[in-house]
């Protein structure tokens, strides 16, 4: 590390966790000397080879609704790609002798987005007198800003959001849909873990993105916006033994969360979804794909021609199986995330909301025998403080900082607590276990396109095919960026009267329910991308069997966890993903294919037996980065799980967990509607209880 890098991460508060934990990127540096790579769930970043960062400038204000004041002299702006960056520093820059820190928030309040980003003494906390806040959330998230929003609709309930990482303004990794590819891994944005050696992908450690930033990983993601399916949900309720989780009780919560709104190039969406299981009133926008594309017609009419690729108009009306279009996270031709809409302008606006970026939240702490409602946390500076939460401390930090900050407490397995040097305060042992993902491989078959631009592959190999389409984005939010990378997907099953469900239990959630997924891109996902026109298809294990776990081998709050999502660590799951990858190969087989495909995938040539098809299948597979279940519900009374069905930590008070941790088993979905439906859930279950 450069003395230059070394000033910069010092004064880069967002990139705390970078010197604390895991030192990953620079922002200056490595977009420079990265070489192509990656892709949807892809070991390596995927970022541009031609690409340089054009200036790396210090003091520049923003052109976006930046109003002075917020925005730091001495913040670090760089330029990569024509796109904007900006890292807030917090410590004054040497070389510019700029102005205060932390500026307090303008008057304008409510003109811009981002205004209720608070310094710690703009808070004027003094735990000393009475608690300043009902309301403490740990991580604005995309559960934890859902319940910010709701909890603050009663003008009485006054809310704190903490949150470790910065705003999303400006970035267009982020906010161009087509971009999510390149929104992680590895960025300031992304909390940079990797896994632990992975079996199942031939011990290869792999890049775990996390949205570090507001939003969460809604921020971040890759904007497929599916709920899972009716026997997902209804499993979730039986598991809990609380009907609340189920489908049928959750379908007014699907709904208050989503505002279905038309493409941008408004065509006729008849025959696209089916409105009846939508809700069109809700804070987060789910839309169509908005630009048409070569594969479209292709994909569909295999769907007419071959029973095993069925049509299903709407896979998030419960009965996902089939194949349908994609619906995508995204108004107007931008990412929606949490922090777009649950957090939007006129919501942190409200006076009795509180929003503290660059946060960190290291413990939680007793307030009372029993009762956590302390929080410990580390501002931009690094400094340490306590706050106690008046009514709750709620803990929306995602799957794997949930149970990394419950460990780190002394909330966990008592004995393997004692044995790493942390004091034990509360034995459950099923906190950070039963960590659970979906696998994924990307493929990409050649093709020979109507024009050279028939497929996304230019934008992403192409520096001027690149540069066109972020202008076209930029001035008029239309054009290739403004879809999702996957145009389609199918949830299909393995035949119930395969022989592998002999020797093991089905792990779907039901007969309605896939094992696998396939995705279809007009493009090459995956990486390295090489030159040429692709056809991609991802095929994802979306009902697997392996478990892992999220542990801890530091008392070092800051230190990363140990993840270990255990990605196809099951004979089953290989089976699954080998069943996959076949299917895959049927499909780019179907006749709509004939005269456009003109090669199979590198390596692979569609006759491989089992051994070789998992050979190649470790090398290559990764994840969705769709971690489940390491706080995992549990009937109340269980001597098992994390939290009650009221998503109340078992046996304490005042601590509740609002994330997709809580899910007691993966859904065959995308998990980011789980945790808008579960913030929405457990908002009215806090707003109940107060
Ligand atoms: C690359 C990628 C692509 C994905 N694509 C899709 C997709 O296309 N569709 C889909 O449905 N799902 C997708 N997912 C998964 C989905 O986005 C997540 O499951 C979902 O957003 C998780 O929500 P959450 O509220 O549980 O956690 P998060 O949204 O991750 O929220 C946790 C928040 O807590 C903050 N935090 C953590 N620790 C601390 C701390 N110590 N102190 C303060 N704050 C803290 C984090 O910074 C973050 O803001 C994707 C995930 C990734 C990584």
């Amino acid at each position: 590390m450069d003395s230059e890098r070394r000033r910069l991460l010092r004064l880069v508060p967002g990139l705390k966790s970078y010197v604390l934990g895991r030192p990953k990127i620079d922002p200056t540096e490595p977009v420079l000397s990265r070489q192509p790579g990656g892709g949807v769930g892809s070991a390596e970043p995927y970022l541009f080879a031609s690409s340089a960062v054009s200036s790396c400038r210090i003091a520049q204000r923003p052109s976006s609704c930046v109003p002075a004041g917020l925005w730091r002299d001495h913040d670090v702006k760089f330029e990569h790609h024509g796109e904007k960056h900006a890292i807030s520093a917090t410590k004054e820059n040497p070389d510019t002798n700029a102005g205060t820190a932390n500026p307090l928030p303008p008057k304008d309040l409510g003109k811009c987005r981002y205004l209720s980003e608070y310094s710690v003494a703009d808070l004027h906390l003094d735990n000393s007198k009475k608690p300043n806040f009902d309301f403490i959330v740990v991580g604005g998230g995309t559960a934890g800003s859902v319940v910010a929003n709701r909890l603050t609709e009663n003008s009485n309930h006054s809310v704190l959001v903490l949150e470790a990482g910065g705003i999303d303004t400006g970035v267009l990794n982020i906010e161009a849909p087509f971009f999510s590819l390149f929104a992680t891994p590895n960025t300031p944005q992304d909390w940079n873990f990797t896994t632990t050696p992975q079996p199942g992908l031939n011990n290869r450690a792999v890049p775990y993105p996390r949205g570090f930033i507001l939003g969460g990983t809604s921020a971040v993601n890759y904007l497929v916006y599916t709920r899972g399916t009716k026997e997902d949900f209804n499993r979730f309720a039986r598991i809990a033994n609380d009907d609340r989780w189920s489908w049928d009780s959750l379908t007014p919560y699907m709904h208050k969360t989503e505002r279905f709104t038309e493409p941008v190039d408004h065509h006729n969406t008849t025959g696209w979804f089916n409105p009846a299981v939508h809700g069109f009133n809700g804070p987060n926008s789910v839309t169509l794909n908005n630009f048409p594309t070569e594969i479209d017609g292709r994909v569909f009419n295999t769907t007419q021609q071959d029973p095993e690729f069925p049509f299903n108009l709407d896979m998030n009306s419960g009965s996902h199986l089939g194949l349908g279009w994609t619906q995508l996270t995204a108004f107007n031709g931008s990412r929606s995330s949490a922090a777009t809409s649950y957090l939007a302008t006129n919501i942190i606006a409200r006076p009795n909301l509180k929003i503290l970026l660059h946060a960190r939240v290291t413990r939680i702490l007793p307030s009372a025998i029993h009762d956590f409602r302390t929080v410990e946390f580390q501002d931009a500076q690094g400094k340490t403080h306590l706050l106690t939460a008046g009514k709750e401390l709620i803990l929306s930090a995602g799957s794997v900082n949930t149970p990394s900050i419950l460990l780190h407490s002394g909330i966990g397995n008592s004995t393997t607590l004692s044995a790493l040097g942390i004091k034990p305060q509360h034995n459950l042992p099923s906190v950070g276990q039963n960590l659970t993902d979906h696998a994924l491989l990307s493929l990409g078959w050649s093709v020979q396109t109507e024009s050279p631009d028939g497929t996304f592959d230019p934008i992403v190999q192409n520096a001027t095919a690149r540069a066109a389409a972020i202008a076209q984005w930029q001035t008029t939010k239309t054009g290739r960026l403004v879809n999702d990378v996957l145009s389609q997907i199918a949830w299909l099953r393995v035949p119930d009267n395969s022989s592998i469900f002999e020797r093991f239990a089905d792990p779907s959630a039901g007969p309605n329910t896939a094992h696998y997924e396939l995705l279809f891109s007009n493009g090459f996902t995956g990486a390295p991308p090489a030159p040429g026109n692709y056809f991609g298809i991802v095929m994802a294990v979306v009902s697997p069997s392996s478990r892992g776990s999220v542990t801890i081998n530091s008392t070092d709050p800051l230190a990363p966890p140990l993840i270990n999502p255990n990605i196809l660590g099951t004979e089953l799951d290989m089976f699954f993903m080998r069943y996959a990858v076949r299917s895959a190969f049927r499909f780019a087989a179907t006749q709509p294919f004939a005269n456009y495909i003109t090669a199979l995938p590198a390596g692979l040539t569609g006759n491989e037996s089992d051994d070789e098809l998992d050979v190649y299948i470790q090398n290559k597979s990764g994840t969705v980065f769709h971690p489940v279940s390491t706080a995992s519900v549990s009937p109340v009374g269980a001597e098992y799980g994390v939290v009650d069905p009221d998503l109340k930590v078992k046996g304490l008070k005042g601590l509740r967990i609002v994330d997709v941790s809580v899910m007691p088993l993966i859904p065959a979905a995308h998990t980011q509607a789980a945790a808008y439906i579960i913030g929405e859930r457990a908002a009215d279950m806090i707003k109940e209880s107060w």
